[in-house]
C-alpha cells in the first residue's frame, strides 16, 4: 500500500499527459509526461526547457535550459536499474560513501540504497513552474538493502523546473515510533563543461576541507578550485551564504545554492579513476564535467520518532559573484 497520496490517477503501463491551460480555459503545452520508467517536465513557457527524471533513484538525467543540456550524463550510464546512474543528479542517503564505523549504515554500499531503488512517482504539485514528487519508503525500496539496514523512513523528493532554474528539494521524515533515524543526505549533481582545465569552482576559499585523497583536513587558502588532476574534496560546514559557481572563460557556468546543506563535495575521476569506473564513457568525459555536491556528510543527521527534517539544492543562473572573505 502506497503511503504517499498521489496527487493525480496514474496508470503505470500508460504515457500520462498532465496539460497546462491558459486563462481562456483552452489547453496548451503539456508540462509533465511520465511513462513507466521516466517523468518528463517541459516549462509550459518556454518548451526549451525541459528535465527528464528517471524513477529508478528518481535520478534527475537531463536539465536544459534553452535547449542546452546542463548536466554530464555518461553515454554508458545505465538507465535501466541494474546500477546507479552514473551521471545526472543521483541521490544520496542513508549514508555518503562507504561507511566503516556504524552497525547498520556499514552494511550499505557506497552511498547508500536511495539511487538503488525505484521511487514512487506521486504526481504534479503545481503546475507553473512544473513540479513533481516522488517518494521513497522501505516497502519499494530495494529490498536487498533494506534487508541489511532495516531502518523505517520516508522520503520525499520535489523537482521544480524555472525558466532559469532547477530546484530539487528533498523531506526525510522518521516514522517510527520507537527508533531514531540516522543518515548523510547528498545531491550527488554532475555539471557539464566545455573543458574541466579552462573552468575553476568558486567561493570555497577559506572553508574546512577534507581530502579523500590525501585523507588531510585542512582550511582551504585557493582562491578558486581549478582542476588538472584528480579531485575528491569534502568541504564543511559551508557558510550558508556562499554561492558556489562553476566558472568558465569568465561566464559563471552553473551556480548552486544550498538550502540546509552545509557541506559541499567537489570531485573530478581524471585519467586512471575515469577507467576504473566501467560506466564512465567516454573515457575522456572527465575534461567535460564536474561534480559539486550540495549534502550533509560531514557528519550524521539525526532525526527522533516522528521528526522531519528538509533541505534543498537550487540550480540558477546567477551573474558572476565573487564573495568577500574574512580569513
Ligand atoms: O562511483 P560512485 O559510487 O558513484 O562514487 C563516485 C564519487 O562520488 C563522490 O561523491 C565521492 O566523493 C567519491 O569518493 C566517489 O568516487
Amino acid at each position: 500500500m502506497a503511503r504517499h497520496k498521489k496527487t493525480e490517477n496514474y496508470n503505470k503501463h500508460e504515457t500520462r499527459y498532465f496539460k497546462e491551460r491558459n486563462l481562456q480555459g483552452n489547453q496548451i503545452k503539456m508540462s509533465v509526461q511520465s511513462n513507466e520508467s521516466e517523468v518528463i517536465l517541459t516549462h509550459p513557457d518556454d518548451s526549451s526547457c525541459s528535465t527528464t527524471i528517471l524513477k529508478y533513484g528518481a535520478t534527475v538525467i537531463s536539465w536544459k535550459l534553452k535547449g542546452d543540456e546542463q548536466l554530464w550524463l555518461s553515454s554508458g550510464a545505465k538507465l535501466d536499474g541494474s546500477k546507479p546512474v552514473r551521471g545526472g543528479i543521483p541521490l544520496v542517503f542513508p549514508v555518503f560513501g562507504k561507511n566503516a564505523s556504524d552497525e547498520l549504515l556499514s552494511k550499505l554500499p557506497q552511498h547508500g540504497l536511495a539511487r538503488n531503488s525505484t521511487w514512487e512517482f506521486l504526481g504534479q504539485t503545481k503546475s507553473n513552474p512544473p513540479t513533481v514528487q516522488f517518494a521513497l519508503y522501505p516497502e519499494i525500496a530495494n529490498q536487498e538493502m533494506t534487508a541489511l539496514w532495516p531502518v523505517d523512513f520516508s522520503l520525499i523528493l520535489t523537482v521544480e523546473l524555472g525558466l532559469e532554474h532547477l530546484k530539487t528539494s528533498i523531506e526525510v521524515n522518521n516514522p517510527s515510533k520507537t527508533d531514531s533515524l540516522k543518515f548523510n543526505w547528498l545531491f550527488h549533481s554532475y555539471f557539464r563543461i566545455e573543458d574541466v582545465e579552462g573552468a575553476f569552482v568558486s567561493n570555497l576559499v577559506g572553508m574546512k576541507v577534507y581530502d579523500q585523497l590525501l585523507k588531510e583536513t585542512y582550511v582551504d587558502k585557493h582562491p578558486v578550485i581549478t582542476i588538472h588532476e584528480e579531485k575528491d574534496l569534502i568541504y564543511q560546514n559551508v557558510d550558508d551564504d556562499r554561492i558556489i559557481q562553476i566558472v568558465n572563460k569568465g561566464v559563471a557556468l552553473h551556480t548552486i545554492k544550498r538550502i540546509n546543506l552545509p557541506d559541499a563535495v567537489v570531485w573530478n575521476p581524471w585519467i586512471e579513476k575515469s577507467k576504473s569506473m566501467g560506466d564512465f564513457e567516454p573515457k575522456s568525459g572527465y575534461q567535460h564535467m564536474i561534480c559539486v555536491e550540495p549534502g550533509h556528510v560531514h557528519d550524521f543527521i539525526t532525526l527522533e520518532p516522528g521528526q522531519s527534517w528538509k533541505a534543498a539544492q537550487l540550480l540558477d543562473k546567477t551573474s558572476i559573484a565573487f564573495q568577500r572573505v574574512e580569513l
